[in-house]
């Protein structure tokens, strides 16, 4: 299996026009259509890697375009040569002397990255006939750390002290790897109250999550303050005191505003604000979350965090308080290790960003490896859940009791039906070929 070499990737542009019943509107994203860049990576064997990065519609032809670009530096190559080295590999993806200035490890050069990576990823643990979070449980801490690129963080973390964290929190690890397997890791849901859903809509939803057993909810936030301040009294009144609430801006605010806003929100008792300002505001979102102290409103961000450089300087200033990883982002599993360790070393808890398509199938991989190997906590940690699209997955999700029930078939999860790559497919898929077409019709009828 090691020694098989690749000889081929494939990528497709898959959308899914959620924009149609708003599914997964906030207030910077009033009309997302979530898709994906979708890789297939074949050998001469049997063995392939399926991986993705997420999108929320157009522009997911230039992420295509990008996997593309950096497809001749896989080729060729044995997953042996890849898993060994896997640090040197990530390096060679993210460090190629001419494709690096569209980056460097950001944007759209580095979804495509992510996208190749979980590829491999899943590659590797299909290889040793493991889903993926028991592929990174069981692996030597030494070889676990040479997937990681080490530049620009060794001053927040060296791999020496990656390396004793990782030993240290060897104790208690299989109690722990059986506790994930009888109860499952803790989720919350964002199904219910998407910023485009009528109060109804969300009060229904938010009935039938709670008669579920969910018991931790997010709502989107940022665009009227009245809508926010009616939405959340809402949801708080139905899910009641004791039920955890969190709130997402996406981005909406300015820093001053952002203070203001989430002061008026406070009487609903929300445990973060996600998102208030710009992802790239660091020193922004540091002040917001000195002026939440006496609010006890923490801040959480990094679903468009770019890299572990961002992550690092985050952690540094204090400007979060709760990191929530993205599978699609950053650079799979290795930079993704980077930032759970650095997490780990600065204490602050996990709490990943999932939903849209297959981020839940690939995250709850990462957050079962960070509690069984790293954090051993499930203090304010939980991982985000949204129910849409796992019909697309030949190994969907499975949530029992609102907890992520560990993954059993190899690979990462993220193999999807060819008859939905096919259907989705845009723009040529039955479902494109007739969206586009009524919209068509629907143009030349308005002219
Ligand atoms: C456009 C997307 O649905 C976002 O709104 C979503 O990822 C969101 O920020 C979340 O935290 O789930
Ligand atoms: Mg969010």
């Amino acid at each position: 299996m090691f020694k098989s070499k690749i000889v081929k990737l494939v990528v497709n542009d898959v959308r899914f026009p959620t924009s149609l019943e708003q599914h997964g509107s906030d207030a910077m994203h009033s009309d997302p259509d979530y898709s994906v860049a979708y890789v297939v990576v074949e050998t001469d064997a049997d063995l392939k890697g399926y991986g993705l990065t997420f999108t929320v519609g157009r522009g997911t032809e230039i992420v295509v375009c990008a996997v593309e670009a950096l497809s001749s530096l896989v080729i060729g190559k044995t997953l042996e040569e890849i898993v060994t080295d896997f640090s040197a590999f990530y390096r060679l993806l993210t460090s190629d002397g001419q494709m690096r200035w569209i980056g460097p490890e950001k944007g759209v050069i580095h979804l495509a990255t992510a996208a190749i990576l979980n590829a491999i990823w899943d590659m590797w643990a299909r290889a040793e006939s493991k889903p993926l979070w028991k592929l990174l449980v069981d692996m030597d801490p030494r070889k676990l750390i040479r997937c990681i690129d080490f530049r620009y963080i060794t001053d927040a973390l060296t791999e020496q002290e990656a390396l004793d964290i990782l030993e240290k929190a060897k104790a208690g690890k299989e109690e722990r790897e059986e506790q994930m397997l009888k109860e499952g890791y803790p989720a919350y849901t964002t199904s219910c109250a998407w910023l485009g859903y009528s109060d109804e809509q969300l009060s229904q939803l938010c009935s039938a999550a709670l008669a579920e057993g969910w018991t931790r909810f997010k709502v989107k936030v940022g665009a009227d303050l009245q809508d926010d301040i009616r939405r959340c009294s809402l949801i708080r009144k139905m899910i009641g005191p004791e039920n955890t609430l969190m709130i997402d801006a996406n981005q909406r605010w300015n820093v001053g505003e952002a203070v203001s806003w989430i002061t008026t929100l406070a009487e609903f008792r929300p445990l973060w604000i996600e998102e208030p300002t710009s992802p790239d505001d660091i020193l922004g979102h540091a002040a917001i979350s000195k002026a939440l102290v006496p609010l006890g409103i923490g801040v959480a961000t990094g679903e468009q965090c770019h890299n572990r450089v961002m992550f690092k300087q985050f952690l540094q200033a204090s400007a979060l308080q709760f990191v929530q990883i993205d599978s699609c982002r950053v650079g799979s599993v290795n930079e993704n290790l980077a930032i759970l360790l650095m997490a780990a070393k600065f204490k602050v808890p996990v709490c990943p960003h999932a939903g849209g398509v297959g981020l839940c199938e690939l995250v709850q991989h990462l957050i079962l490896f960070d509690y069984i190997s790293l954090s051993a906590s499930l203090n304010n940690r939980m991982c985000e859940y949204v129910d849409h699209l796992h019909e697309h997955f030949r190994s969907p999700t499975v949530i029992k009791n609102a907890h992520y029930m560990p993954p059993t078939d190899p690979g990462f999860s993220c193999e999807m039906l060819d008859e939905s790559v096919q259907k989705y497919g845009f723009p040529h898929g039955d479902v494109w070929r007739s969206i586009l077409k009524q919209k068509g019709s629907q143009d030349n009828f308005s002219e």
